[in-house]
């Protein structure tokens, strides 16, 4: 196991910033979700990090040792990225030794590595099949096991899940954590699905056009984004963002209730709903709008998330409604810079 650090990191293909000044540092043992849109740089930061691109400027640094001059094979880094790319004609058990006995691991160690990392990953009974044989789940512990085996000081993760289908990401994403709280492997786990950053992550990273916007636990982010960036990346839905009174107030979707109906007391920003569509899912209702006070004009969409039991008959597609938001749910940001201003 090992520490992570990168210290103003910058990776550039010609005009492109794809990093563009990185300072991460990850604790041994931390689990750590990198999040961010298409093209915001992760897979590069990634790639940096493991030696397979060489950076324009700055510091990676791995169990607190300088590792810009050392070759990929040397850093301990096990990468796990969304194509597995297992070898087709090996077995399961040939896949994962392949890393060993490059390494010259006598076979009986061998033996015994393998059947460890299929443990962590149930594929026991799985070992004598070649990958067309195995479902792609499967196939995504495979490439797990094998990345395991070599016992990585650091793990790095591009979107390993994201060939799978959903019910099937959901026990992954379980599994994973479990892997993790098993082996301790320092893990930087690469996804641009906010529902995935928020279930896995220690800490999340948000990522934007090759830098780290906020870097903090799922939740503190989810309520305290530094800037609108991240407020409107964050989260699913993410926060609604009305301007009013030359300032942009951020609330998320479950602070926001037709008048006197809310759980909330005190203080409360009063706004007129205009609703434009009403969707009912069963346990709640999600109900789309627009704030009339807004003074962009369009005004963008707004959404709240009410309970059924609250508004069952009581809301309408193309009707108005006093709303209200407690102020405490509030974040204020300056329109101009996007910056929270409170
Ligand atoms: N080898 C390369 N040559 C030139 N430009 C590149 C190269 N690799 C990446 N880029 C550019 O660098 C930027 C960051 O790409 P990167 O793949 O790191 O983003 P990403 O966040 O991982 O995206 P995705 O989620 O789509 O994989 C993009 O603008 C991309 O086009």
């Amino acid at each position: 196991m090992a520490t992570l650090e990168t210290r103003d990191l910058h990776t550039y293909f010609g005009q492109v910033r794809a990093v563009d000044g990185v300072d991460l540092d990850v604790k041994d043992g931390e689990f750590i979700v990198l999040l961010g849109a298409s093209g915001s740089g992760k897979t590069t930061l990634m790639r940096t990090i493991a030696g397979l691109e060489r950076p324009t400027s700055g510091e990676v640094y791995i169990g607190g040792r300088l590792a810009n001059r050392l070759p990929p094979k040397t850093r301990n880094i096990a990468m796990v990225f969304q194509s597995y790319a297992l070898y087709p004609h090996k077995t399961a058990y040939r896949n994962i030794a392949f890393p060993l006995q490059a390494l010259r691991m006598p076979t009986d160690k061998i033996r015994s590595r393998v059947s460890w990392a299929a443990n962590l990953l149930s594929i026991g009974h799985l070992l004598d099949r070649k990958p067309r044989a195995l479902s792609g789940g499967e196939r995504q512990r495979v490439a797990l096991a094998r990345a395991l085996v070599r016992e990585p000081a650091i793990f790095l993760m591009d979107e390993p899940l994201s060939n799978l289908d959903a019910k099937l990401r959901h026990s992954a994403r379980r599994e994973l954590k479990r892997l993790h709280r098993e082996t301790g492997v320092t893990t930087i786990y690469v996804t641009h699905d906010q529902v995935e950053a928020m279930g896995l992550g220690e800490r999340v990273a948000v990522m934007n056009a090759g830098r780290i916007e906020q870097i903090g636990a799922p939740l503190d982010i989810y309520r305290n984004p530094v800037n609108t960036f991240v407020a409107q990346f964050m989260g699913s839905p993410p926060m609604n963002l009305v301007l009013r009174n030359g300032t942009l107030i951020g609330f998320h979707a479950e602070d926001f209730f037709p008048r006197g109906r809310g759980p909330g007391s005190g203080d409360m920003e009063q706004l007129t709903f205009r609703v434009v569509q009403v969707e009912e899912l069963g346990s709640e209702v999600l109900v789309y709008g627009y704030v009339a006070e807004d003074e962009r004009e369009p005004p963008p969409e707004v959404l709240a998330t009410l309970p059924t039991a609250l508004v069952s008959g009581y809301i309408a597609e193309g009707a108005e409604y006093p709303f209200e938001v407690p102020h405490r749910a509030i974040r204020r940001f300056d329109p101009a810079t996007g910056l929270r201003e409170d």
